[in-house]
């Protein structure tokens, strides 16, 4: 609020209320409820007229100035509110308490609820097939400590990391849409940029008083069932992001009702750049196609699309439990029966979502009916399940429970096709409560009652003309025309008088007036209490509910891996305890989705003694696609997915590391070899013998030497140090030479043919180092000029003779570290060549000449 505006002397009794209500969210907008409007003032308005590209008015004038003004129709909020979210901002809803008719002077107002972009759970704000997740992170002496939930699906977990590498590794895989800190210094400066960022009271991460707080909000006297107890810093970061639930919602919150301890070792742990260039949701240009994601996610309902994207930002590493999924979907495709499921989830809708809403009381009519159509599926898919053989469908069947009284309910209690809002009525179903029928049939008996009365009033009369009718002012009248109007008897009470006619009421009509109008409103009142005890009902069995939609979505998403996997031709493959890794014919999912030729598999074959891959071969020959299928393959058998191969054969992996150039961390600050080599180090202080390691063109972001001895020196250290499993691209043939017997290094190579002018690229891999590079032919293929290749071409060949008369040795350690560099259009200068540039022998004695040869002879 700036200075203008509450220093002005005198304010409108409206701005007061104004005022008082923005004092207390002095930082985010405030919808002041005006009436069929929302509105915002002074800054406010200026920043969402910016925001929304709506108008900036002015609302009167108040303390001798005008008020800015914008507003949005409260039909339309939703669409602006979604908007302002997406947007990273919070908003306070101030309503109008009291009754505008029956209060005198200023209507009461009260901010009911702060809508902010992590705690949003009203469906027009969220989006569909992603979670929407607020967190929290707190900090101490051994690390991080984490707690994120998702209030529009009822979840609230924690974890601990250990230092700054894993807390961007974890923010990486949730992607929250707010984050709380506590406001103090230090914190790493990767969060700064993080969005929907919110700096808390230090004192709200106390993990004492949270954790007494989390007891209170639990009722619970530990918090071991949780995995909490002796966990000071997830429980602050659980209590503080409860605290500003709680003050930001308002009310009760009955479906979190758990806290679930992630523990980081259950998962294949990926970092954020290897996410990034693994491109498993989302491209490194932010978008969504063509990821892995998209080519898997065939799932039918929202809430299998959420199920889905979460277990592929983290696979796991439990053998049993990947087995079980395995066996699922081995189970759907041979009885076929995933198609049936599918074709079934086409109605079910988001069922987890719904239950939030129910457990906040926010459920609208239509979330009611498509609750009730959900669960009038139950039978269908416990059908299907039925005669299946696999031990997770067989738990999932059971899961789903029995919520036939549920059904039953809403089946009788909601019409077929309620209308969007419970406001005007029309929601509860006739027959299911018999007050309600027998005041709405007051209301609908009405117009025969009208009619009835006309004729008996025509006849008592013997006015023909004689009308019943209504206006919404003066509510029913009898009509007489004037010519007739001294007919009118004497208990017509004249109520209006119009140019050609004469309105009366009757102490009949009159009663009847009262009868039908209160007994709209009553039924309406009856109804909206019928509504809330619906939803009082649904909410003692929300737990039962909720686990039979968490089951329905995994059923979803099992389904969906026997559909990829039949579409696709995918096969299931083998988690052993033996080390190792062996792929046939394996191919990349996106580019053989994408690629309309067909798509080239490749053997992968890793163990105890073939550990390094060093892969060469041309641009363009599919190295990089080679290296990344193989992560993919690797990952997709660890969320439970079949994997594009004939066969797979996997041993326990732990990480996923990558180093794949791009110069994607520009935006950052850093330089494209700083990133290389900071990724570089990562790897290289991370990688076990269990992780799969990606190295593509390490080296290539500085000069030939140093970039060569680099990579062999990493090369190395993988191999020898890590003993990593490792796919290691590189354009140096001379790390070729790291094969040696003995070593656990290996060969391999792409390929391609020159015909004529034309390169084919062959894309299979074969052992052994490549001999071509063919980086010419494929510049020339990118349209170089012509004349720019032939130039290159006459280099290289000079290059190529220099080189072999120099004939440096590439592995020797000795020429690596000669200050020599290999530079193209380096000037063959020295210092002496400098020093003897220098001298101008005119103005030399014959004594400084002499000198001037000393010393040029030192500097040889
Ligand atoms: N096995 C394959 N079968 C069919 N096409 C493939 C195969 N591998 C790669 N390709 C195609 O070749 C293109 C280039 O592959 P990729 O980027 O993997 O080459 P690269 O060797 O890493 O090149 P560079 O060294 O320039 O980075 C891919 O975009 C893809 O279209």
């Amino acid at each position: 609020m700036s200075a203008e505006q509450n220093n002005a002397p005198q304010h409108t009794p409206l701005m007061k209320q104004f005022f008082a209500a923005k004092a207390e969210y002095p930082d985010i907008l405030l919808f002041f409820r005006m009436g069929d409007f929302y509105e915002l003032f002074y800054d406010d308005a200026r920043k969402a007229a910016r925001l929304l590209d709506i108008t900036l008015t002015q609302r009167g004038s108040s303390g001798g100035s005008p008020i800015p003004m914008a507003g949005v129709p409260v039909h339309a909020y939703e669409g602006y509110l979604a908007r302002l979210v997406a947007l990273g901002e919070s908003v306070a809803i101030c309503e109008q308490i009291g009754d505008p008719a029956a209060s005198k002077g200023l209507v009461e107002r009260k901010v009911v609820r702060i809508v902010t972009p992590g705690t949003v759970t009203d469906e027009a704000l969220l989006q569909e097939r992603r979670d929407t997740l607020l967190m929290a992170v707190s900090r101490g002496r051994g690390g991080f400590g984490l707690a994120w939930a998702d209030l529009a699906g009822g979840r609230f977990l924690v974890s601990e990391v250990a230092d700054e590498d894993q807390l961007a590794a974890e923010l990486a895989r949730l992607d929250p849409a707010e984050l709380l800190l506590p406001d103090e210094d230090g914190w790493p400066a990767f969060l700064a940029t993080q969005p929907g960022l919110r700096r808390r009271p230090p004192w709200g991460f106390d993990a004492d008083a949270c954790r007494r707080q989390l007891l209170k909000f639990f009722g619970l006297h530990d918090l071991g069932g949780f995995g909490l107890e002796d966990k000071p810093l997830p429980t602050a970061a659980a209590g503080a992001l409860l605290a500003y639930v709680e003050e930001t919602q308002k009310q009760q919150l009955p479906h979190l009702t758990a806290i679930a301890f992630e523990s980081a070792g259950d998962g294949i742990a990926l970092n954020a750049a290897t996410r990034r260039h693994l491109e498993l949701d989302s491209r490194t240009d932010g978008r969504s196609e063509h990821t892995l994601l998209g080519v898997l996610d065939t799932s039918v309902s929202p809430m299998g699309g959420r199920l889905l994207r979460r277990w592929l930002n983290r696979p796991l590493r439990d053998r049993t439990v990947l087995g079980q999924r395995h066996h699922a979907v081995a189970t759907f495709i041979d009885a076929g029966s995933h198609e049936t499921l599918r074709e079934t989830f086409r109605g079910l809708g988001d069922i987890e979502r719904i239950l939030s809403r129910v457990a906040l009381r926010s459920a609208r009519p239509r979330d009611l009916s498509t609750l009730r159509d959900g669960l009038g599926l139950l039978p269908g898919v416990r059908e299907v399940l039925a005669p299946l053989d696999s031990p997770r469908l067989a738990a999932l069947a059971a899961e789903l429970g029995e919520h036939d009284a549920a059904a039953d309910l809403l089946a009788r209690a909601v019409v077929t096709q309620p209308p969007v809002l419970m406001r005007d009525g029309g929601v509860i179903a006739e027959g299911f409560d018999a007050e309600l029928d027998e005041l709405r049939s007051l209301s609908t008996t009405a117009d025969q009652f009208l009619v009835d009365l006309e004729a008996r009033e025509r006849a008592a009369t013997g006015i023909a003309t004689l009308k019943v009718g209504y206006n919404r002012v003066h509510g029913y009248f009898i009509e007489i025309s004037k010519g007739q109007a001294a007919k009118a008897p004497t208990h017509y009470t004249r109520r209006q008088t119009l140019t050609g006619a004469e309105r009366y009421i009757t102490e009949e009509l009159k009663s009847f007036e009262d009868k039908v109008l209160s007994a709209r409103e009553r039924a309406l009142t009856r109804e909206k209490a019928l509504y809330e005890e619906l939803l009082e009902t649904l909410n003692q069995s929300l737990e039962a509910l909720k686990r039979c939609a968490a089951a329905l979505s995994e059923l979803d998403v099992l389904a969906a891996f026997a559909e990829r996997a039949q579409a696709l031709d995918w096969s299931r493959p083998e988690l052993t305890d033996a080390p190792g890794l062996r792929i046939e014919r394996g191919r990349h999912p996106v580019v053989e989705a994408v690629r309309d030729e067909p798509f080239e598999p490749n053997d992968l074959v890793l163990d105890e003694n073939r550990r390094m891959l060093v892969i060469t071969g041309p641009n363009m020959g599919g190295k990089s696609t080679y290296m990344r299928q193989n992560a993919l393959i690797v990952l997709l058998a660890h969320i439970g997915s079949f994997v594009p191969a004939a066969r797979a054969v996997i041993g326990p992996v732990d990480r996923v590391l990558t180093r794949i150039g791009a110069g994607d961390d520009l935006a950052r600050g850093q330089s494209t070899f700083m990133v290389e080599m900071s990724e570089t180090s990562y790897i290289l202080h991370h990688a076990t013998a269990n992780s799969l390691v990606l190295m593509d063109e390490i080296g290539r972001g500085t000069s030939t030497y140093d970039g060569l001895a680099l990579a062999e020196a990493c090369a190395r250290h993988l191999a020898q140090a890590n003993r990593a499993y490792t796919l290691f691209a590189t354009h140096y043939f001379e790390l070729t030479a790291l094969a040696e017997p003995g070593s656990g290094i290996a060969n391999v190579h792409l390929d391609a043919i020159e015909h004529g002018d034309r390169l084919v690229f062959m894309h299979a891999v074969k052992d052994g180092p490549a001999n071509r590079s063919f980086g010419l032919q494929v510049a020339a293929l990118a349209g170089l000029p012509r004349s720019v290749v032939e130039q290159a071409r006459r280099t290289l060949a000079a290059l190529e003779q220099r080189g072999q008369s120099q004939a440096v040795p590439a592995m020797d350690p000795a020429a690596l570290d000669a200050p020599q560099q290999f530079g193209l259009f380096a000037p063959q200068t020295s210092p002496a060549m400098e020093a003897l540039d220098a001298i101008d022998p005119d103005e030399l004695t014959p004594k400084q000449a002499l000198e001037a040869l000393y010393r040029l002879r030192q500097l040889r």
